[in-house]
């Protein structure tokens, strides 16, 4: 398979070796403004990297992923693609497939949402395809994700902003929790050190029993929960009157909307 990346920040750079973990003798042809930061992120010998498009000489791809920042599609000259480029895939929120067309021309275009723990191969990505992808467009955008973690199709384009507010966003979310949560256990009088590997390994061990374990998110808490324990006492607090769970549903859409103004952003 021969995979262009337009873009290879580190999602692209993380979908790129994933790709290359599926498929290990796909030929990946990078074109970044910083080819050398581009370069560091991707190791992989063989890949070749451009720092413009009009430098690359091979004019026939199995799929062209741009993996550029909403605001940087703008920009992109919508003529500079090569000749045969294969599927389109698209990584970036809020752009539509109909922006995609009226720029790119085509509507062999998939709109996909990864995430960042694409980087572990534990990512999650869901896609959903334009009206001229065929059946074998779309095993190979499965492949190409399925390198680095889980992927989904959609049915419709409606929902990939609220996806995006959940899985794309989501890994910021946790990661601002584990923040919060460690300058919580460094104020207890904990040594740094030791509230960093705390928090790092309670998440781990927590996604890791949500990941391996039948029971919900909500059962999982309640066995965690002693009836006039410790955890019941946090979480009287995390779940008090416009707690955590309100205050996800406001961030999640507030993300969500985000996603929607970035589409009529031109
Ligand atoms: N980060 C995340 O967790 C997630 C990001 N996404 C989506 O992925 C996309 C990329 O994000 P991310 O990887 O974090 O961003 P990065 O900034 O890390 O990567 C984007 C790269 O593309 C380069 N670039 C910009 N314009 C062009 C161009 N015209 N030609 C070639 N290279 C170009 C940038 O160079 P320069 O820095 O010089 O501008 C940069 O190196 C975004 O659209 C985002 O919405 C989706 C899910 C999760
Ligand atoms: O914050 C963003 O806009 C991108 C999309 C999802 C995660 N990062």
């Amino acid at each position: 398979m021969r995979l262009l990346f337009i873009g290879c920040g580190n999602m692209g750079a993380a979908i790129a070796a994933g790709a290359l973990r599926k498929r290990p003798a796909t030929k990946i042809t990078v074109v970044d403004r910083n080819p050398e930061r581009a370069r560091g992120l991707l190791p992989a010998s063989g890949a070749e990297f451009y720092g413009a498009l009009q430098d690359v000489t091979d004019e026939t791809f199995d799929a062209t992923i741009l993996a550029i920042k909403p605001q940087q599609f703008h920009a992109l000259p919508g003529s500079s693609l090569p000749k045969n480029c294969g599927t389109l895939i698209s990584i970036m929120a809020g752009v539509t497939l109909d922006r995609m067309q009226v720029k790119l021309g085509t509507d062999r275009a998939v709109r996909t949402m990864p995430n960042l723990p694409a980087l572990v191969a534990r990512g999650m990505t869901v896609g959903v395809a334009g009206k001229a992808v065929s059946e074998a467009d779309k095993a190979l955008v499965s492949d190409i994700f399925e390198g680095s973690g889980r992927f989904e199709w959609l049915e419709s384009e409606d929902q990939i902003d609220s996806v995006t507010a959940v899985a794309g966003s989501g890994p910021g979310y946790i990661f601002a929790f584990a923040h919060y949560i460690t300058e919580a256990a460094r104020a207890e009088g904990l040594p740094g050190d030791l509230a960093d590997t705390l928090v790092r390994q309670t998440l781990l061990g927590a996604a890791e029993l949500l990941h391996s374990d039948a029971r919900s998110a909500l059962e999982l808490k309640r066995a965690v929960t002693s009836k006039a324990g410790t955890t019941e006492a946090g979480l009287a607090v995390f779940e008090a009157e416009v707690g955590l769970s309100a205050l996800c549903r406001r961030g999640v859409a507030a993300a969500r909307a985000r996603a929607e103004e970035l589409a009529r952003e031109d």
